[in-house]
């Protein structure tokens, strides 16, 4: 179920047409604030997610080494614009007392915390605590690639630069040498 009112973001499509000097009954831009809004619901579906409850289905696997599930492609909204940003994520744990997630619980995770008004920091962190805090590993590493529109398409623009974010939990904030086996994983 979507909390999102459709009705309302059309009004106020509408209204932003009008006021950049738009006819919004003209034949090509008639459909757009419909369109916007069946958009934003997809867009912003995030919000009524919780990742935590991708994390509900554990297998009772004796593995404790690394999971590294990487380049998990992403498509966010900046809250501050709200334009697109959008990249990579790679996240990391280490299992304890076999509470193993299904791999594409992780990949879940990142659709569900991206698909909200967001600041690139905020997704790193919900994501490596709803997994610190659900799955009780020995430690989480989530490290995030992305490029803002607002900073390429407008503002200081700066079309290719990336920015990116980590976080870290656990026996990872200790252990450089964990870190670096991550960081040279991703990369290959
Ligand atoms: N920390 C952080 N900042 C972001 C993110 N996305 C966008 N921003 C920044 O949010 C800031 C908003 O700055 P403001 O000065 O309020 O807005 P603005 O006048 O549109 O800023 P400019 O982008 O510099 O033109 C900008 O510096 C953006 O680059 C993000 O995910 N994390
Ligand atoms: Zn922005």
């Amino acid at each position: 179920m979507s909390n999102v009112n459709r009705t309302q973001i059309e009004e106020a499509v509408r209204l932003i047409l009008e006021a950049i000097g738009e006819d919004p009954n003209r034949e090509g831009i008639r459909d757009t604030p419909k369109r916007v809004a069946k958009m934003y619901e997809e867009v912003f579906s995030g919000l009524n997610q919780n990742p935590k409850e991708y994390f509900e289905t554990i297998f009772g696997e004796d593995h404790e080494e690394l999971v590294l599930v990487k380049d998990i492609p992403f498509y966010s909204m900046c809250e501050h614009h709200l334009v697109p940003f959008f990249g990579k994520a790679h996240v990391a744990y280490i299992p304890r007392n076999g509470k193993v997630t299904g791999l594409s619980k992780l990949a879940r995770a990142v659709e569900a915390v991206a698909k909200r008004p967001q600041l690139q920091e905020r997704i790193t962190s919900t994501i490596a605590d709803s997994i610190y805090e659900t799955l009780e590993p020995y430690g989480v590493m989530v490290v995030i690639e992305a490029e803002h529109m607002c900073m390429t398409m407008r503002g200081v623009k700066k079309p290719g630069s990336k920015t990116v974010t980590s976080a870290v939990r656990g026996t990872f904030l200790n252990d450089a040498a964990s870190r670096a086996e991550v960081l040279s994983l991703i990369k290959e």
